[in-house]
């Protein structure tokens, strides 16, 4: 199968590596002299360093348009922020289109009142409706993956087509592919599990133990399943790979970049700093506003999302924050 893969971050280089050991793999970086480097040196210095591409592996930019052509699978390796103007220029592709983003749209702050942001499936519905199109999510680490150390992930479409070209695409060497017709369901576990990653991190900063990190994975799981379910998605899916698999992950896994945003604001740095010393793009911190926007929307208690939200925006100190969460009525489980 001819692979194409834009944007050559963290994620999009593993996938593109692993998948390059079956198939022609082309993997599409904006910054030219960054292909160059990683077509030279055979290495991604900034995002996996010290782990070797395979030698099949084609990395190039420039003009997408004669690589769109040709391909047979595109997948969309770039944030969430780049998802709409990465889907708009594809919506008349005739192959399956994935996409790795995890997280909902960011809402400008300028955006006028009860504007939101919307879930991955949600824009391509309004910007390429005729798209068979999916995501592929789960708890999965570049590096990890990169280095192709064992790892289960879950490609997620309403289109069969999609489904399996994720499947045949990436399931092997030591990658198991699960497939999902529920793509709002885990659409929201890859979006929200980013937010309760910062709140564990947050506590894991403070030293306020095991316990209080065990109750932030499971009540952040209510509030997760919560949201999906009134976005119309099925409750078993919070139990899979994108919900309770990936929220353990992130939320515990100190590869986390969530979690090292939680980490950085325990420590004092500020939002600014602690996103700057990151170098990676942490997509809880953009989300955030969007899922408790949805969730009072729809009449949806998230009483986690609302103190990482609120300690975001500086309106509650990390102290301030445990106090309003232990502080709230007592209510039944
Ligand atoms: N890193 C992981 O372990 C991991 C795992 C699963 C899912 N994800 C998700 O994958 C997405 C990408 O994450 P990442 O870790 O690769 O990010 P990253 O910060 O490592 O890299 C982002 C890359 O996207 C590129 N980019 C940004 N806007 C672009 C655009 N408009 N066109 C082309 N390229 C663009 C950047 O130049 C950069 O190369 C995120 O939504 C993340 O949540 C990441
Ligand atoms: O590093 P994070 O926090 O963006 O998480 C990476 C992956 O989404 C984990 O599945």
């Amino acid at each position: 199968m001819k692979i194409l893969v834009i944007g050559a971050g963290a994620w999009g280089t593993a996938l593109a590596m692993h998948a390059a050991a079956r198939h022609r793999v082309q993997l599409w970086a904006r910054d030219a002299q960054q292909a160059g480097q990683l077509q030279t040196s055979r290495e991604n210095q900034r995002y996996l360093p010290g782990i070797r591409l395979p030698d099949a592996l084609e990395v190039t930019s420039g003009d997408l348009q004669p690589l769109v052509a040709q391909a047979e699978l595109i997948v969309l390796g770039t944030p969430m922020a780049a998802l709409r103007g990465g889907l708009t220029m594809l919506r008349d592709c005739q192959v399956p289109v994935a996409w790795l983003s995890k997280g909902f749209e960011a809402v400008p702050a300028d955006a006028p009142a009860g504007s939101h942001g919307l879930l991955g499936n949600e824009v391509c519905a309004q910007v390429a409706p005729a798209l068979h199109a999916g995501v592929l999510s789960g708890p999965s680490f570049a590096q990890e993956v990169a280095q192709h150390q064992p790892t289960a992930l879950v490609a997620a479409s309403r289109h069969g087509d999609v489904r399996d070209a994720l499947v045949a695409a990436f399931h092997g060497d030591n990658l198991r592919v699960y497939a999902n017709e529920d793509i709002s369901g885990v659409e929201v576990g890859g979006a929200v599990k980013n937010v309760l990653a910062i709140a564990t991190g947050l506590c894991d900063g403070l030293h306020l133990g095991l316990n209080a990190r065990a109750a932030l994975v499971t009540r952040g799981l209510a509030e997760m399943t919560r949201l999906g379910v009134a976005l119309g998605a099925q409750t078993d899916t919070f139990m899979g790979l994108s919900g309770l698999g990936d929220l353990v992950l992130t939320a515990t896994g100190d590869l986390s970049r969530n979690r090292k945003i939680g980490l950085l604001l325990a420590q004092g740095q500020s939002l600014e700093q602690a996103v700057q010393s990151l170098g990676h793009v942490a997509e809880g911190v953009y989300s955030a506003r969007t899922v408790l926007q949805r969730a009072q929307k729809l009449g949806v208690e998230m009483p986690i999302t609302a103190a990482v939200v609120a300690l975001l925006d500086g309106s509650l100190s990390a102290p301030d924050v445990v106090q309003a969460l232990m502080g709230r009525e007592p209510r039944a489980e």
